[in-house]
């Protein structure tokens, strides 16, 4: 299920450069994002795997302008975002081009919306008069993009599953044809069917919409399925960034190799991209 488009053409629609970001711990600096920096290509998907707290989250917040960064910059569809609060980046034209999907679907959407609102209300606060105008065929072409059947756009978020949860989710943050989408583990509360059929999804939003994804997991497994490229972080820092077969295959650093080397195979331990005997 590798993607194939490797080499990306074009300009950078995302550039971070030395974005870094403390918290005050017991009167020290502890650095949730130390000094990162990296590209994103239109329609490459990006995997960013570590393991719990080398800094996923505090990076994805920081480029979708939710929290604000201590150093570095953040250069989004050529306009430099950095000095942008989340109020000011959120009136801002680009907003609309940058979305993000969460973790748990269930706790992202409003119980009250129905998933056809949940997914036109991107639409009525971002788009233009024609785009509010076209709502309707804007929500059925994105469920429709998403996977999501057209007769659950009357769903309530408690009365769908897991998996068309997180459809809803994926329609809302493409609804308004963005350039780039941060999923921030978006398939960790979905098991190994429904996690397949959300990077099915993923994968032809790539090729239909041209559209670059951030893909935020601890799972390097699932995360080499999907990237073109891979960047590896712990403790804050970038350990590691390559193409993912070639990271997979030929990992540079120590905690790559052991990461991969934590990946189950049927029973065996997989090391360096090779299952051992
Ligand atoms: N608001 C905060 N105040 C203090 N420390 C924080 C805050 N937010 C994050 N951290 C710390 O920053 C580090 C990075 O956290 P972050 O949530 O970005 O990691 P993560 O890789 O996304 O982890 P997970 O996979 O568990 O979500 C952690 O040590 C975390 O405890």
């Amino acid at each position: 299920m590798t993607s194939g488009a490797s080499e990306q053409p074009g300009n950078p629609i995302l550039r971070v450069l030395a974005a870094t970001k403390y918290y005050m711990v017991g009167g020290n600096r502890m650095y949730a994002v130390d000094d990162v920096s990296f590209d994103v290509r239109p329609s490459e998907i990006l995997g960013l795997v570590g393991e719990s707290g080398s800094g996923k989250t505090t990076l994805s917040r920081i480029v979708a302008r939710l929290i604000d960064q201590d150093d570095g910059r953040v250069i989004f569809d050529g306009a430099d975002i950095t000095g942008m609060s989340g109020a000011k980046f959120g009136t801002s034209p680009k907003r609309r081009l940058l979305q993000m999907v969460f973790q748990d679907p269930l706790a992202s959407l409003n119980p009250r919306f129905r998933a056809f609102d949940a997914i036109a209300n991107p639409v009525q606060r971002l788009g233009t008069p024609e785009e509010r105008r076209d709502v309707r065929d804007l929500v059925i072409e994105a469920a429709s993009h998403a996977g999501l059947p057209e007769r659950l756009l009357h769903s309530y978020p408690h009365q769908l599953s897991g998996g068309q949860r997180a459809r809803v989710d994926i329609a809302r943050a493409i609804v308004l044809k963005p350039k780039l989408v941060l999923l921030d583990e978006p398939t960790s509360a979905l098991d190994a069917s429904l996690q397949a059929h959300v990077i099915q999804t993923i994968l032809r939003l790539r090729s239909e919409l041209g559209v670059a994804f951030i893909f935020v997991s601890h799972d390097l497994n699932l995360v080499r399925l999907i990237s073109d490229r891979l960047l590896v972080m712990h403790r804050g820092k970038v350990v590691e960034q390559g193409q993912a077969q070639e990271v997979f295959e030929n990992p540079s650093a120590d905690y790559t190799r052991q990461l991969i080397s934590a990946i189950p195979v049927l029973g065996r331990r997989r090391v360096a991209g090779k299952p051992t005997a």
